[in-house]
């Protein structure tokens, strides 16, 4: 589906080189600085690395237009930050951006898309809110809702569980990617949780001062090691039902 070619963007990122499959959840974990948001901004599009290639679908990116581009790619930033005080409902309907002509209204198609979109992740309630009066975690959520009406079959998340409580973060991992799953979608995460990256996550690929680490291992002893390798803080890690768990170690 995607494929990362010894990436290099300024001093930030340097020689990285990847890919994920179709139906693949990958997770991108590391310290803050590491240079994910700046990755999820080369993947899509929104800035140009200095050197490598990026392919999706085995075509260079910059070969497709924005429209064909972002059908296929969708984005949940970090931040949203509208100019205007949309209602949740419109910010939401932007995502088929993509699917419109300029100046064209959007049709039957659009509005059930957005609609299905908040129904998945349960925000139908804050459909006629304002966008900028949502807390923190309402705006990440209904950020998420925008990126799925895209209905791209590559969608890239960085940090889609920031703000969320323990119950959101949990539920929204498991909705976004029993989705993709059913779909086969390919999801590219951001997280800043290793157990929400280990229990959701096909593969975890890590990352530090610009650099990728390698992938993180599911086995006990040999992701404490990792984690203790790309946090410089001790860990602990256990199985449970033949999942591993880590959590840093008080002691
Ligand atoms: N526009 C920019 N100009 C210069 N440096 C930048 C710019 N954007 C980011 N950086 C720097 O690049 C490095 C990586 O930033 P980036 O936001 O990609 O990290 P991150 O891994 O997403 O961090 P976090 O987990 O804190 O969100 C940081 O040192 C940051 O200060």
């Amino acid at each position: 589906m995607l494929e990362v070619k010894e990436l290099h963007y300024k001093h930030i990122l340097k020689d990285i080189s990847f890919a994920v499959k179709e139906g693949e959840i990958l997770v991108v974990l590391g310290p803050n600085g590491a240079g994910k948001t700046t990755l999820f901004r080369c993947l899509a599009r929104l800035i140009k690395p200095d050197r490598g290639k990026i392919f999706l679908l085995g075509r260079p990116l910059e070969d497709y237009s924005p429209k064909e581009l972002y059908r296929l790619m969708a984005l949940c930033p970090q931040h949203f930050r509208p100019e205007f005080s949309y209602k949740v409902y419109t910010f939401v309907l932007m995502g088929r951006t993509p699917y419109l002509s300029p100046l064209a209204q959007p049709r039957k198609k659009d509005f059930e898309a957005a609609q299905k979109a908040l129904k998945i992740l349960g925000l139908e309630h804050l459909a006629e809110r304002p966008f900028s009066e949502l807390s923190g975690g309402q705006q990440r959520l209904v950020s998420v809702a925008r990126a799925l009406a895209q209905e791209a079959s590559l969608i890239l998340l960085d940090e889609p569980t920031a703000f969320l409580d323990l119950r959101h973060q949990f539920l929204v991992m498991k909705k976004i990617c029993q989705l993709a799953r059913q779909n086969n979608l390919s999801l590219v995460l951001n997280l800043h949780d290793p157990n929400l990256a280990l229990l959701f996550a096909d593969r975890i690929l890590t990352i530090k001062n610009g650099r990728l680490m390698g992938e993180l291992p599911k086995n006990p002893e040999k992701v404490q090691i990792a984690l203790e390798k790309l946090y410089e803080i001790p860990f602990v890690s256990f199985s449970y039902q033949e999942r591993t768990l880590v959590f840093p170690s008080p002691v």
